[in-house]
């Protein structure tokens, strides 16, 4: 077998989508991936990358088009980073990503792939997130923010291009606007020395319409005038500014690491008949109507009768709990940040919910040190980060045999892995149905219900 060389042509035909939205063909028995290539398509491709088990290439030319192919509606796919999918149509990308779920399953959980079913998907998968964090960037001698350029450190976006992402809510791009001419017209004092902002998220509540700016900053770094932030958040009608140090930026247990520059420091936002507060570095779901979707289809599948001890492991801002709290005897939620957690003790108190508590700590350590104690839930819901559960917490999780597991993740790979274990440990995988938070893009999100399996 000959592997390709860099610069090489090849004739390919797609034949599927990896879990990045790269499409994959075959050159002489090795794999071949492309991006921005679609299933069915046939095309010219240029070897960028060799690598010993598979190639990368780039699209150099379309000779027959797939069937799910759409023209992408954004002038910046493909340069941008953000999207990774926007060349197929909308019908192709859900039953792709059902795919994703079902094949990972199979392969990596050694479980059943037909009990995933079919994506629920958004009327109009357009505009949809409620945050979006930007690099700043220098073109023509102006500050513009954008997202880095696939695989890189440079932005992606184009002199004399005006930032109007697809995905965003169009509030946060008039939002993008004001802050970019914001940073020019003060640009000495924000960006001159390293300490500056180095980094801007914007964040919107869906529900109420407040709006939140979090300027990341070096660790001393202070705002000389509190005229000029004043001037940021009346131009732009927004609800709070924050700063966010750089040793804390990303990193959510740090909360203390934030100073309020204007307003109170963190959003209100409403789903269904729920009120939630955010602070500045607490996790919320990005896309709010399938968020309501989402929590709906675990309420479903926990099937509550008003008596049960559920506890909501990785709980953020107590969403999933004070979903859940109405029917349930006690919600437990357990989280790490503690600044998720004096929202969600807040959350509770807002909506009036008295059997929900909350507790501040590492779930792998704190939900072992329960179940081995007294505490005996009837449901655990899991909503993990993308490395999904400690191996040890889901066996104690077994041997305790709780009776009912949601898993929430987003991140099929590691969702697998733990339900193959837990199959393997007393479970039975009983729904499995992937939720569309990100369209246009790779990512998935999917809730599953798990049972004991009765002795
Ligand atoms: C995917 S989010 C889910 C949050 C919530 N269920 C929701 O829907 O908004 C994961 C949450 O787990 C928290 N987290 C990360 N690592 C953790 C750990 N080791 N122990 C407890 N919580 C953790 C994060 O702060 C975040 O709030």
């Amino acid at each position: 077998m000959t592997p390709g060389q860099p610069g090489e042509q090849l004739i390919l035909e797609i034949e599927g989508l990896n879990h990045r939205g790269e499409g994959i063909g075959r050159h002489r028995g090795q794999v071949v991936f492309v991006p921005l290539a679609a299933p069915g398509d046939r095309i010219r491709a240029t070897v960028t990358e060799v690598k010993k088990k598979y190639l990368r290439a780039g699209l150099a030319e379309l000779l027959e088009s797939g069937t799910g192919r759409a023209v992408p509606r954004c002038p910046a796919f493909g340069r941008c980073g953000g999207c990774h999918i926007q060349h197929l149509d909308y019908a192709h990308q859900l039953q792709y990503k059902t795919g994703l779920v079902r094949n990972a399953f199979a392969r990596i959980g050694g479980l059943d792939g037909t009990a995933v079913l079919s994506m629920l998907g958004m009327d109009d998968p357009w505009h949809y997130r409620n945050k979006v964090r930007l690099h700043i960037g220098c073109r023509e001698g102006k500050v513009v923010l954008g997202f880095f350029a696939p695989s890189s450190h440079v932005l992606g976006r184009l002199t004399g291009e005006s930032f109007a992402c697809r995905l965003l809510d169009e509030d946060l791009n008039r939002l993008v606007r004001v802050v970019e001419h914001w940073l020019n017209q003060n640009r000495n004092r924000l960006l001159a020395d390293k300490g500056g902002i180095s980094e801007i998220t914007l964040r919107k509540a869906a529900g109420t319409g407040e709006t939140m700016v979090v300027l990341t900053t070096a660790k001393d770094f202070r705002f000389r005038t509190e005229k000029m932030i004043g001037e940021l958040a009346a131009s732009g009608r927004i609800t709070t500014v924050v700063q966010q140090m750089a040793e804390s930026a990303g990193r959510e247990e740090d909360a203390e690491q934030t100073e309020i520059l204007y307003g109170p420091g963190y959003l209100t936002d409403r789903l269904d008949d729920l009120v939630f507060r955010l602070s500045a570095t607490s996790f919320y779901q990005v896309n709010p109507a399938q968020t309501r979707v989402l929590y709906r289809l675990v309420r479903a599948y926990a099937g509550l009768t008003g008596r049960e001890q559920v506890v909501d492991a990785f709980c953020g801002v107590g969403t999933i709990a004070l979903y859940l709290a109405r029917r349930a005897g006690h919600v437990l939620g357990l989280e790490l940040s503690p600044a998720a957690v004096a929202d969600a003790q807040r959350n509770a108190r807002l909506n009036k919910i008295t059997n929900a508590t909350f507790e501040q700590g590492a779930v792998e350590k704190s939900l072992p040190r329960l179940l081995k104690g007294s505490h005996r839930p009837d449901l655990v819901v899991l909503d993990p980060p993308r490395r999904g559960c400690h191996r040890g917490m889901l066996d104690v999780l077994a041997g305790r045999a709780v009776p009912r597991v949601i898993y929430v993740s987003c991140d099929p790979a590691t969702l697998a892995r733990d339900l193959g274990y837990l199959a393997g440990h007393g479970y039975r995988l009983v729904e499995a149905r992937p939720v569309d938070m990100f369209p246009q893009t790779s990512h998935v999100e999917c809730a599953v219900l798990m049972s004991r399996v009765e002795k």
